[in-house]
């Protein structure tokens, strides 16, 4: 009698399991936290990146802006080349490249040391010639959207991405308001492609983070934030406690 009704207990629990187990090994991603160079002090770049790492960054978020992309300007390969050189080979460059010609710099990037290139959806005819051209660098592929575009467009490259880049503020300045609005774009990425990294870039802090979380980011650009922070290292851990346990609690669900 006992045994009887043990049997289907012991499904249901063992049936659970295997959920619990396959939904989260389709969920490859982690919480991963990248500052933005952008708002510290740009006369001590390699000084600034460094101290980030040591803060537990888990990769560094280089924005390179070309004048004409957007309205700024910062720097080029000759510079990645440099903090390379600086923090050594192990952090994990994730150049933004906002400029008007991306094609132009993908292997003067990967000569220098980037990691993954990311690349904005708006300034190129083909997505498609530029992935492969990146692949072929050695690097990883970033694919970003500017608040005005939809993350329909984005969709079709989307299984041949590293990560999915949803702007939070009109590219070109740090320090700028986190557009809420945008986060239907995220969980919406989210529910098609469970386990692409899915990065949001602008007005990211303590205060946002949640509404990033919950909408199913998991690479964290922060600038400001971050840099300007006097407690960095505590800022950093904050913001991937709520990523870990969004993707967590989604584990759950599932
Ligand atoms: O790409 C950009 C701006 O265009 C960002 O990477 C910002 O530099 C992030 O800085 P905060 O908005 O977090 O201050
Ligand atoms: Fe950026």
């Amino acid at each position: 009698m006992i045994r009887s009704r043990a049997v289907p207990l012991l499904c249901v629990v063992l049936r659970s399991a295997c959920r619990r187990q396959s939904s989260s090994s389709s969920m490859a991603y982690s919480a991963k936290i990248g500052p933005s160079i952008l708002s510290s002090d740009l006369s001590c770049l390699g000084s600034e990146c460094v101290r980030m790492m040591e803060c537990g960054a888990d990769y560094l978020h280089l924005d390179v802006m070309d004048g004409h992309f957007v309205p700024n300007i910062t720097f080029g390969h000759p510079m990645v080349e440099c903090l390379r050189k600086c923090v050594g080979q192990d952090p994990f460059f994730d150049m933004h490249m906002m400029v008007s010609r991306p094609e132009q710099w993908v292997k003067a990037m990967a000569a220098a040391g980037a990691n993954q290139y990311t690349f904005h959806l708006e300034a190129t005819s083909n997505p498609g010639n530029l992935i492969k051209e990146i692949k072929a660098s050695g690097m990883k592929v970033g694919l970003a959207i500017k608040p005005g575009t939809t993350v329909q467009e984005l969709a079709p490259w989307a299984n041949q991405i590293d990560m999915a880049l949803v702007m939070t503020v009109e590219p070109g300045f740090g320090g700028q308001k986190f557009m809420e609005d945008m986060m239907p774009k995220v969980s919406w990425l989210r529910s098609k492609f469970p386990s692409l990294d899915i990065e949001v870039d602008g007005g990211v802090g303590p205060d946002t983070i949640h509404k990033c979380a919950e909408a199913g980011a998991n690479m964290i650009v922060s600038g400001s934030a971050v840099i300007s922070s006097d407690d960095p290292r505590s800022v950093i851990a904050l913001l991937r406690t709520v990523v870990a346990e969004a993707i967590q609690k989604r584990s759950l669900d599932r």
